[in-house]
């Protein structure tokens, strides 16, 4: 028997996972030479390809004959840990995602990236250059000792270019050596610039930093009005588990927001923590995921997808506005990083911070009944007052026909000026005017891919859709009938209220501040900057601009049109609303003036203005759980929704009715009971309503029919949806369909 066979013998069969659109492993035989344990990267023949794939598991030593192929290769990568394996089978089975999808989530960022291009430092060597010029002399001289420099400092050292050194090196007078790569991250000091912490904060932060050791699973809500310093708190919560040698996860949902952040951490700490989404290049972005691993990268500040890092030692995840509809994920895996980073803290046995002003009901409902440690700051910080509020009842007191903005709002932006304050005027609205009509015919703009209107783009003199970024040119005439001069702008988007406002303050210094304007994130955060400097008298945005920034000059707040969000059927609308504007209102006041917001609306008395506008968010967080708690909506029961979209409305609807049947066809089962169709659903029944079609029937040339399943805490909604897809019918004739678990977005 040859040393080959022998070799053989001893190998081992491995089940490695693949970043594709498979649940299941493949199993592989590994050579014992090559020492695989679970977790490790590995390439192997996968169909004509060599494929990336993790170990999973091992299964032992490969009994005879079968015919298995064999793993090509160990990668030299850190090993994915138990823990993140963990999470991304929990994580797959919780959304019903293939497990590969979820382990590519994990690994896409390390596979991305090329090799890395390694450092290369300078020396000098015992040769002498045949020309001996006074620069090359001073060069020599900088590098004598056997020290090796970056290109760049010697070349500075010597004050001459970097083409002298690259002479030297063709002359073999200076040698080029693969250096180590410079820190992905400098060091973090937790005691760099500690801050005075007022007593709510001090308290919080205590109670964070107890819960950091011994190492537990410990979640926790830090609720806090606008400007109460939640930030400072959790700062602490950092600095412990920075002291305690291990890694911290900042979430953020907006990456417009991380520039000031990074700056006040920079202040608190030192120096900047680690930046993860993705504007963030793709070499930059393998050596954080390494560093992670390694456990050099100590602090990460990033989008929902930081929460697939390999960190080594993870003790710490804040999930910063953990209230933000922008921690769903809705295209490809569909996952909320909120709850997501929950479940990875409780693998890692980590504390989580869940900090908001408005919290969602959720979190709201787990922290008032005990499940999450719950922290609360009451005020503001540094004795600044909450803003003051108004309603402007637009029924009697708004604005005459084709303008948004009423008398008393202007009046108050006019005196805000005269002081040299800032101005906000929100609209939740990008574009110039969300439809477009023709006075002759009637004729509306649509969409041709969408069940939608086209929203008016007057800046970039275009029609646009914001459902499929459709984009056609406004035409003069009427496609319809061919009047001319007879299309109409109808209603307001942030373009248009910025054209009411340069005709009432024709001095003003305005800016519209809309992600859809070129330049992308870094425009923005030029712009946040400018805000903050005090640079506009009146700014004008929508949502983006809510979110958590400080604009100390900013002193009026005024929301164009508060009614927005609350006709649209959808059951999170009064939360959203709720949410949004309070962080709105929220920037008002927070320098050293205090603040005042004034809220147009038709309907001063709808409970959710109401509660708003009385400063008291306990009345409406009781309203709204009430009635969740009445109607066994989350987190009182469990929800998930599945969309069903095909090329032609027929065969959508098809398939969503075959796929309920399905479901009510469906032997026993001990994990949940699905109630009789149209039967009123007992207590511990799953009621599958549908389908129906979608508020938005169509969206890029897709029909969607929507099915949703309402069922009890206690019942097992993964395997209800598991069970109800293999028994329906196959996705055919293109044919697709969504799962949505917890769904946030109901259109
Ligand atoms: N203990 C403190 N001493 C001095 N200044 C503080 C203290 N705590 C917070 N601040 C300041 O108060 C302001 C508001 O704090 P911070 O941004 O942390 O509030 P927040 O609760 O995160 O607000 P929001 O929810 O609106 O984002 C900041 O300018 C911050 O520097
Ligand atoms: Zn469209």
């Amino acid at each position: 028997m040859s040393a080959a066979q022998d070799e053989d013998e001893r190998a081992r069969v491995v089940e490695i996972l693949a970043p594709v659109a498979v649940d299941s492993t493949y199993s592989y035989l590994a050579p014992a030479a090559m020492r695989l344990s679970p977790g490790d990267s590995v390439t192997a023949p996968l169909g004509r390809r060599e494929a990336y794939g993790v170990v999973w598991s091992i299964d032992g030593d490969s009994g005879p004959g079968g015919n298995l192929k064999t793993v090509s290769a160990r990668l030299d990568r850190p090993p994915l840990s138990q823990q993140l394996r963990g999470f991304i089978d929990w994580l797959a089975r919780y959304t019903l995602t293939p497990r590969g999808m979820a382990l590519r989530l994990a690994t896409r960022a390390a596979e991305e990236a090329g090799p890395e291009a390694p450092r290369m430092l300078y020396r000098a060597t015992d040769n002498v250059p045949e020309r001996l010029t006074p620069t090359r002399a001073r060069v020599l001289k900088a590098a004598e000792g056997g020290v090796a420099f970056a290109k760049k400092a010697l070349a500075e050292a010597a004050a001459c270019s970097t083409g002298v050194i690259d002479a030297l090196v063709d002359e073999g007078a200076l040698e080029a050596i693969a250096g180590p790569a410079a820190p992905i991250a400098p060091p973090l000091d937790p005691l760099f610039a500690a801050p005075a912490l007022e007593p709510a904060q001090q308290d919080a932060a205590d109670a964070l930093k107890a819960s950091l050791s011994p190492r537990a699973f410990k979640p926790f809500l830090l609720e806090g009005v606008t400007g109460s310093g939640k930030t400072e708190v959790y700062f602490e919560a950092i600095a412990r588990a920075l002291e305690a040698g291990g890694q911290a996860l900042v979430m953020m949902p907006e990456i417009a927001l991380t520039t000031q952040f990074l700056e006040r951490f920079a202040a608190r700490f030192g120096e900047k923590p680690a930046e993860w989404h993705s504007g963030v290049g793709a070499r930059k972005r393998a050596r954080i995921w390494r560093g992670c691993a390694t456990g050099d990268v100590r602090v990460v500040v990033g989008a929902r997808s930081a929460l697939f890092l390999p960190f080594s030692d993870l003790r710490l995840i804040v999930v910063d506005e953990e209230h933000e509809g922008a921690y769903k994920q809705d295209d490809g895996v569909s996952y909320h990083a909120r709850d997501m980073a929950v479940v990875r803290a409780r693998i890692e046995e980590a504390t989580i911070v869940l900090a908001s002003a408005t919290p969602s009901i959720e979190t709201r409902v787990n922290a008032m009944r005990g499940r999450y440690g719950y922290l609360r700051l009451d005020s503001r910080a540094r004795a600044r007052l909450m803003p003051t509020l108004e309603a402007i009842d637009m029924r009697k007191e708004g604005p005459p026909r084709g303008r948004w903005i009423a008398p008393r709002l202007a009046l108050a932006v006019g005196e805000t000026m005269a002081r040299g304050e800032q101005a906000l005027l929100f609209l939740n609205r990008r574009g110039y005017a969300p439809l477009t009509v023709c006075h002759t015919c009637g004729h509306r703009f649509r969409c041709e891919h969408c069940d939608a209107w086209l929203v008016e783009h007057r800046f970039r003199r275009a029609l646009m859709c914001h459902h499929c970024g459709h984009i056609e040119r406004r035409p003069n005439l009427c496609p319809e009938c061919g009047s001319e001069d007879s299309l109409a702008a109808c209603g307001p988007g942030v373009e248009r209220l910025a054209e009411e406002a340069a005709t009432l303050f024709p001095d003003a210094r305005i800016l519209v501040l809309s992600s859809d304007f070129p330049g992308g994130a870094d425009r923005l955060r030029r712009e946040l900057e400018e805000i903050a400097k005090g640079s506009f008298d009146i700014v004008i945005g929508t949502q983006l601009v809510a979110k958590g920034h400080n604009f100390p000059y900013l002193t009026l707040v005024g929301v164009i049109d508060a009614d927005l969000g609350l006709g649209s059927g959808d059951p999170r609308a009064a939360e959203r609303t709720f949410q949004l504007l309070n962080q709105v209102t929220g920037r008002a006041g927070r320098g050293d003036k205090p603040g005042r917001a004034l809220i147009q609306t038709f309907h001063p008395s709808h409970p959710v203005i109401a509660a708003l506008l009385s400063g008291d968010a306990e009345k409406f967080y009781e309203q709204e759980i009430a009635i969740r708690e009445r109607a066994g909506l989350p987190p009182f029961g469990r929800l998930a929704a599945l969309i069903v979209s095909a090329k032609d409305a027929a065969t959508a609807e098809a398939h969503a009715r075959a796929l309920a049947r399905a479901a009510h066809e469906l032997p026993p089962s001990p994990r949940y009971r699905v109630a009789a169709p149209g039967a009123w659903p007992e207590q511990n029944e799953i009621a599958l309503l549908g389908p129906a079609e979608a508020p938005i029937a169509l969206i890029r040339g897709r029909y969607r029919f929507r099915l949703l399943a309402k069922g009890p805490r206690s019942a097992d909604m993964q395997a209800f949806l598991r069970d109800m897809l293999a028994g329906g019918p196959k996705e055919r004739g293109g044919v697709r369909v969504q799962v949505d678990v917890d769904p946030q977005n109901f259109s």
